[in-house]
């Protein structure tokens, strides 16, 4: 092994930046090359990929987004573009690639690898914590606290008027950083994609809640929940509701920037140096994480099938306590 590269591929997430540093400097340590990629796969596909060294990845730790760039890439998708993708790692003598990002993007090397001679390792970056082989991904605990803090703004304003408030938190298909938000801000209810939505439930829950005396409520909403987000789960509950004022808050991208806790700095640097061992091991189409505290390995393609559900005893806690 002596030429590596790394990119980082889908939605960004707090963290990567600490990985793409562990990759190069471990990389440096053990005296291989390492070239970035701009851009996720659509650099590769244009050959966007040039050396990188232990110096140029300072002072990156600290900041959200990444610092190579993201995309999602359709060309990426075709043989054809997987072709071209190959050809760039092979006029740059790569033989080994670093992948940050989610289930798409360990789709996408996972077919790249099958289809040429290029090995990959992919490393869990994603605010939405859905893939298998590790306990949280890259993202997922800043997003969560990024997102609390405006939750904890709109109960004290929700407190102060008596409202419920619909609030909407990122998750297409994966209701993790919902439950979160919903455990850790004291929601009433909380919606996931995973579940059938109960809009009836929902309505008495909250009807409940305020002829008990509760001050607000707030009611939190993956996007992709099956009601089609807060907006419309919104108008659906409060027809009906007797004698409460209700609000709508979508919180979006602001739940994907911003700098990385502890946890996202040190998951990545531990992850990212666990990929560069792996391509050292000779590993392909592996994905590193970490399980109860250890360091493991998980096939590619476990990574997207095997994610775990969402825990029922978490779910029957926020029952328990939304009183
Ligand atoms: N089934 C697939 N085959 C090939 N490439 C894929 C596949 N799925 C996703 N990709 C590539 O990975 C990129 C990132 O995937 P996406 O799902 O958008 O983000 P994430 O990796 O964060 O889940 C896509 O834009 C595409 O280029
Ligand atoms: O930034 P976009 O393209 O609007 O994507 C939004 C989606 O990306 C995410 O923030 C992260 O998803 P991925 O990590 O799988 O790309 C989802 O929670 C959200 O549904
Ligand atoms: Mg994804």
């Amino acid at each position: 092994m002596r030429t590596i590269a790394v990119l980082t591929s889908g939605g960004d997430s707090p963290g990567m930046n600490a990985a793409i540093r562990a990759v190069v400097r471990a990389a440096d340590a053990h005296g291989i090359r390492t070239m970035r990629v701009a851009s996720g796969f659509a650099g590769l596909v244009d050959g966007d990929v040039e050396p990188i060294t232990s110096r140029e990845v300072s002072g990156i730790l600290h900041l959200g987004g990444t610092f190579l760039g993201t995309a999602r890439s359709s060309r990426f998708r075709t043989t054809e573009g997987r072709r071209e993708a190959q050809k760039h790692l092979d006029l740059a003598e790569v033989d080994g690639l670093v992948v940050i990002g989610g289930d798409g993007s360990f789709r996408g090397a996972d077919a790249l690898s099958r289809e040429g001679p290029i090995r990959v390792v992919g490393v869990p970056g994603t605010i939405d914590n859905d893939l298998a082989g590790t306990d949280w991904t890259l993202g997922f605990d800043t997003a969560v606290n990024t997102a609390l803090e405006s939750i904890d703004r709109i109960r004290d304003t929700a407190a102060s008027h008596g409202r419920l408030f619909f609030i909407e938190v990122m998750g297409r298909h994966s209701g993790w950083i919902s439950l979160y938000c919903g455990l850790a801000g004291g929601a009433t209810h909380v919606l996931l994609p995973e579940t059938p939505t109960d809009v009836r439930r929902v309505r008495e829950d909250v009807q409940r809640a305020f002829d008990l005396g509760k001050q607000f409520c707030l009611v939190v909403v993956a996007e992709g929940d099956q009601a089609g987000g807060a907006f419309s789960l919104a108008d659906r509950v409060v027809e009906g509701l007797r004698d409460v004022d209700h609000r709508v808050t979508a919180l979006g991208h602001i739940q994907r920037g911003g700098s990385p806790t502890m946890r996202d700095r040190v998951l990545g640097s531990l992850l990212g140096d666990a990929a560069v061992e792996a391509l050292l091991d000779g590993d392909d189409r592996v994905m590193v994480g970490e399980r109860k505290g250890r360091l493991e390995r998980t096939p590619l393609s476990r990574s997207w099938t095997d994610h775990e559900e969402i825990p029922e005893p978490l779910i029957s806690l926020m029952d328990r306590l939304a009183r």
